[in-house]
């Protein structure tokens, strides 16, 4: 197995996961393939319920029972310049790990990728902190209340730098602050005397303390009021930048997600519906749910658009229909939408990586008379509420 492109960060190759419920499996999360490049900033979007963070926690490898990962694989790729420190650290895991249980340790060849769903608790710990960081929505309510921040950031520098002396751990932290915008003299300040959007702050420098190359956010600034959410999120896409750091930034606010990401990846009823870059998303959403997401909210900035609503609600996730997941509520499907699920592909040739799963840009269909044409969207989103009134 060779790296699909050196660009590549990470590598995420059909995952599915079940939650084992009492009243039946929840297929939360479908056959979800994507990559993602180094420094890359993607947004996943979707409603709620979608699977966003189900996925989140399954690359993260955090998910808890009832959750369960069915199939699929994440390969991940450390940066050539940092791999010898992160192999040997590996290795030497492996080798305490040898005497214990740790046979089904992954072996760490990075040329073939790190093999998430295969890291021993060890091997896992490490690549958390040192590789791949997470935020969490309820992250600032997590700090430790009787705890000082500075004493709080130095003790994830001192658990996984023990090599560093107490005073560089110190001047580390001070400099984390700083990058987060809270003058470092607030070492001392325990959490309650912080406001929201220090707090998230805070979060986001114990997330940058040891330099991951990947950083997972979900839902960070949710509870926070809409002038601090956008503070919040220039500092993290403009440390991301700087930093060379790639992020998954979780939300179902699409307008504040076009604002910060490179790319966007639409998930809808466990599956990805859409991934497109920025632009090309912002310009012409090829599936009808985006379509219809896009045209669900207000921007700040470009043309005034008509807004419309996505009537109707999600599958049962524990009992999907045949087909589109989304031809119940598409003002567009027609027949094959409720027989055949439609895979991910190109739409115009100039823009290979905007994909969209959509029988309405499957060439095998395209130009069939009856059919709708992708043309129509608007028109079908304009006559869908009022036929959708009786359901
Ligand atoms: N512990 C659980 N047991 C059973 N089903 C669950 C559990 N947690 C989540 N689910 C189901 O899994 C599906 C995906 O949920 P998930 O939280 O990943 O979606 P989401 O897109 O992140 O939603 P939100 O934006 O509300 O956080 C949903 O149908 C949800 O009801």
């Amino acid at each position: 197995m060779v790296a699909p492109h050196t660009e590549t960060l990470l590598d995420v190759r059909h995952v599915n996961v079940d939650y084992l419920a009492g009243s039946g499996a929840v297929h939360a999360v479908r056959d979800v393939s994507f990559q993602l490049k180094r420094g890359e900033i993607m947004g996943l979007a979707g409603e709620s319920g979608s699977g966003k963070s189900t996925l989140a926690f399954a690359i993260a490898r955090l998910l808890r029972p009832p959750a369960e990962i069915i199939g699929g694989q994440v390969l991940y790729y450390p940066d050539a310049a940092r791999t010898g420190q992160f192999t040997s650290l590996m290795q030497k895991v492996k080798l305490k790990d040898a005497s214990h249980q740790a046979k089904n340790a992954t072996e760490i060849v990075p040329e073939d990728g790190i093999n998430v769903f295969g890291l021993t608790p060890t091997q896992l710990r490490l690549f958390r902190w040192n590789e791949l960081s997470v935020v969490f929505q309820s992250a600032m309510n997590a700090l430790n209340p009787v705890m000082n921040i500075g004493k709080q950031i130095m003790d994830v520098l001192a658990a996984h730098q023990p090599e560093k002396s107490a005073k560089e751990r110190h001047e580390r932290a001070q400099d984390l602050l700083k990058m987060v915008g809270i003058a470092p003299d607030r070492l001392s300040s325990y959490p309650h005397e912080l406001s929201g959007g220090m707090r998230q702050r805070v979060t986001i420098a114990i997330a940058l303390a040891l330099q991951p190359d990947l950083i997972i956010m979900d839902e960070p600034t949710t509870a926070l009021d809409v002038v601090v959410q956008r503070e919040i999120l220039d500092l993290i896409s403009s440390l991301c930048k700087e930093t060379g750091t790639a992020l998954i930034f979780i939300t179902h606010d699409l307008s504040l997600l076009l604002e910060l990401v490179d790319r966007v990846a639409v998930m809808y009823a466990g599956k990805l519906i859409e991934v497109a870059g920025r632009n090309a998303f912002y310009q012409h959403p090829r599936h009808p749910y985006s379509y219809g997401l896009m045209h669900s909210f207000p921007t700040l900035h470009g043309p005034r658009i008509k807004m419309i609503g996505i009537p109707g609600t999600p599958p049962d996730l524990r009992n999907v229909p045949a087909g589109c997941p989304f031809a119940q509520r598409c003002p567009m499907a027609f027949d094959a939408c409720r027989k055949i699920v439609p895979e991910l592909r190109t739409i115009v040739a100039d823009i290979p990586e905007q994909v969209a799963a959509c029988h309405l840009y499957d060439p095998t269909i395209i130009g069939s008379r009856n059919i709708p044409q992708p043309a129509d969207l608007a028109k079908g989103f304009e006559v869908k509420p009022e036929r959708s009134v009786v359901r």
